[in-house]
C-alpha cells in the first residue's frame, strides 16, 4: 500500500480555483504555502459504506501506485498524497497550458509538422507506460495538456482508468470515452496496449483534420462506426495531408489489436521520424 501524509493538506497547501472535475473527483490549483510553488490538487471523494457515490479505495491506490511509478517530461507526476476521512487528495505537477482539446479548437487544424510534434511527444509519453506494462486506457485530447501556453510541450494526465497489464487477469471493461475507444473495448474483448494505440489514431486523425473519424449523431452509431472500421479521409478535410500521414493512421486503425501498430513500430514511421 502507500504511505499517506497524516498532517493536514490545509497546513501545507491553500486551495485555490476549480480547475476541472472527473469520475468523482475535482481539481483545484493550490499552492505550497512554504515555498509558493503552484500544483494541481485532484480531490477524489471516498466510498463510504455501502453507497454508491465515491470512488472505491482500491482504485485510488491503484491510480496513486500507477503515477508512483512513471517518472518521464510527457507524463504528469504525484508529488504528495493525502487521506482524509472522506477523500483522497493527489498532489500533481500543475501544467498552465490548457488541454490541447482547446489548443485545436481555436486553430481548427493542424500543420502536419504541428500535429506529427504533437504525436510524437504523446508516443514519448505512452512508450514509458508500455514499457511499464501501463495502458492509460483514456487517451483524449481533454487529458493531454500543455506545458504553458507559448511552448508545444505536452503531458498526459488523469491516470484514473490507466491499468497496470498484469497476465492473469484479462482486461475486458467498458470504459473510455466513446469515439476514442478501440473495437476490442467496444466488444467487450481482451484489452491490451494496443487499446491505447487505437486512441493515438483517432487524436492524430482530429489533429490533422479537425473532424472525429467514427463519431456519429448517437454513441450506438459511434460503437457501430468503430467496430465497422467505417471512416474515410474525406477530401475537403485530408486533400492536402501528406500520404506518409494517411498511412500512419491507416496502420493504427486495425481491428486485430495483434496487428496494430505498436508505440515503437509508430516512433519509427517515417512521418514521425525524420528519415
Ligand atoms: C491549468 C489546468 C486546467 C485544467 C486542468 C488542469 C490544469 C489539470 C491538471 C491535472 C488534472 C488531472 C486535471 C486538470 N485539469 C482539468 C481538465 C483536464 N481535462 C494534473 O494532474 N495536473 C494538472 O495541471
Amino acid at each position: 500500500t502507500s504511505v499517506f501524509k497524516l498532517e493536514s493538506f490545509e497546513d501545507n497547501y491553500e486551495a485555490g480555483d476549480d480547475i476541472g472535475s472527473g469520475h468523482f473527483a475535482v481539481v483545484r490549483r493550490c499552492t505550497h504555502r512554504k515555498t509558493g510553488q503552484a500544483f494541481a490538487a485532484k480531490f477524489i471523494r471516498k466510498r463510504r459504506g455501502g453507497g454508491r457515490k465515491g470512488a472505491k479505495m482500491e482504485e485510488i491506490v491503484k491510480e496513486i501506485n500507477i503515477l508512483r511509478c512513471i517518472d518521464h517530461p510527457n507524463v504528469i507526476s504525484l508529488h504528495e498524497v493525502y487521506d482524509t476521512k472522506m477523500e483522497v487528495i493527489l498532489v500533481l505537477e500543475l501544467v498552465s497550458g490548457g488541454e490541447l482539446f482547446e489548443y485545436i479548437s481555436e486553430k481548427e487544424a493542424l500543420s502536419e509538422e504541428e500535429a506529427s510534434s504533437f504525436i510524437k511527444q504523446i508516443l514519448e509519453g505512452v512508450k514509458h507506460l508500455h514499457d511499464n506494462k501501463i495502458v492509460h486506457l483514456d487517451l483524449k485530447p481533454e487529458n493531454i495538456m500543455l506545458l504553458n501556453h507559448n511552448s508545444t510541450n505536452i503531458k498526459l494526465i488523469d491516470f484514473g482508468l490507466a491499468r497496470r497489464l498484469t497476465d492473469q487477469e484479462d482486461m475486458r471493461a467498458m470504459m473510455g470515452t466513446a469515439e476514442f475507444i478501440a473495437p476490442e473495448v467496444v466488444s467487450y474483448e481482451p484489452l491490451s496496449l494496443a487499446t491505447d494505440m487505437w486512441s493515438i489514431g483517432v487524436i492524430t486523425y482530429i489533429l490533422l483534420s479537425g473532424s472525429s473519424p467514427f463519431l456519429g449523431d448517437s454513441q450506438q452509431e459511434t460503437y457501430h462506426n468503430i467496430t465497422a472500421l467505417n471512416y474515410e479521409f474525406d477530401h475537403d478535410l485530408f486533400h492536402n495531408t501528406s500520404e506518409l500521414a494517411q498511412d500512419f493512421i491507416d496502420k493504427l486503425f486495425i481491428r486485430n489489436p495483434r496487428k496494430r501498430s505498436t508505440v515503437h513500430d509508430c516512433l519509427n514511421h517515417p512521418w514521425i521520424k525524420p528519415v
